[in-house]
């Protein structure tokens, strides 16, 4: 459904001495297929919104190829826009009509028939809790609204090939908590494939089948969560021995299934991998050693983990500075055709 190769995008911002050039995509590949709900991940500027502006034809790669739907997308942007529904991050632009007549109009552009289009409008909007809301003007809306709006412009023409740019940023944890249900029933009932941008690591644990995490540009993982957690930083099994002079016993079986084992009073922990084959087997093994547990827990790595392993930096760091940042006007980023 999606192929990219060596994908690159450059800009170049300032003049003179203040010339530089920003290679904001720097060689992506990345290959989606048919059903797949693949979540995009990276802290801000990492270049997700600029990979899927090329992906989606409005900008053209500075090199690099990309087929979307089985289109070139440059050399047959107008077949990959008809196939695809896109929501992106700074949202539609409303003409002053009713919310309602927008997503027709949006839809009769794509060419479906003004009836099905308001078959189809009439129920997004109940399902995106948008009811009563079809003859208010956008401008209007509140922001939660004017974004579930924008899903529904973006899914108006039923795509089976779906891209989501921070589709729930600003929306409150119940309309977030629906948005994901939509988004789940898209595949689930209609085998759409959804490519979707997110800086919320629970969004892209909870809804993807597999995380591809990019940053400074560059792919750095492609996996399902479970393995990227796996792969990279273990299950930490955290126990609790009954008397001191079991900790010895006690660490020298945990570093023998696992590593980086740490002592502290009657703690022991270390990092194992796969924690749900390998801890049934331990704790037999504890047993017949005869260690005595106050108690065992087992945590999984979060994706931040991952992602701070990957790069030495946290992935939440940079949700905080986008939280703290988001507050004023949108950035706005210097445009160079
Ligand atoms: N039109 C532009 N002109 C100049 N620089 C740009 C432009 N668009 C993006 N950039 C720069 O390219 C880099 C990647 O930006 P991009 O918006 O793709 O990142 P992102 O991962 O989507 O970030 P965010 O999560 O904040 O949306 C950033 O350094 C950004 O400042």
């Amino acid at each position: 459904m999606i192929t990219a190769r060596g994908l690159v995008q450059t800009f170049h911002t300032g003049r003179g001495k203040a010339a530089k050039e920003v290679r904001a995509v720097d060689g992506v590949d990345l290959d989606v297929a048919e059903g797949e709900v693949v979540g995009f991940l990276g802290p801000n500027g990492a270049g997700k919104t600029t990979t899927l502006r090329m992906l989606t034809t409005l900008l053209r790669p500075t090199a690099g190829t990309a087929t979307v739907a089985g289109y070139d997308v440059v050399k047959e942007p107008v077949q990959v826009r008809r196939s695809i529904g896109y929501v992106s991050q700074v949202g539609s632009t409303f003409s002053g009509a009713y919310a309602g007549d927008e997503v027709v109009d949006h839809g009769m552009l794509y060419g479906m028939a003004r009836g099905d289009a308001v078959r189809r409008g009439q129920e997004l909007f109940e399902r995106l809790q948008l009811d009563g809301l079809w003859k208010r003007m956008p401008k209007n809306m509140s922001g939660g609204q004017k974004r579930r709006l924008d899903v529904v412009m973006g899914l108006i023409h039923d795509p089976t090939l779906v891209f989501l740019d921070e589709p729930t940023t600003g929306l409150d944890p119940q309309a977030r908590a629906n948005l994901w249900e939509h988004i789940e029933s898209l595949r689930t009932s209609h085998g759409a494939t959804v490519f979707l941008t997110t800086h919320y690591l629970d969004e892209a644990d909870a809804l993807a089948d597999r995380i591809v995490i990019i940053d400074q540009g560059r792919i750095v993982a492609s996996d399902t969560a479970d393995n990227l957690k796996a792969q990279v930083a273990g299950d930490l099994v955290d126990l609790e021995v009954a008397s001191d002079d079991q900790v010895a016993v006690a660490a020298q079986r945990l570093g023998a299934i696992g590593q980086a084992v740490e002592t502290d009073g009657r703690r022991v922990r270390g990092r194992v991998e796969r924690a749900g084959r390998v801890v049934p087997s331990l704790l037999r093994d504890l047993g017949s050693a005869g260690v005595v547990l106050d108690s065992i827990e087992v945590l999984r790595p979060t994706l931040d983990d991952v992602f701070l392993t990957l790069t030495g930096r946290s992935l939440r760091d940079a949700e905080a500075g986008e939280a703290s940042s988001s507050e004023g006007e949108p950035e706005q980023k210097e445009e160079v055709a």
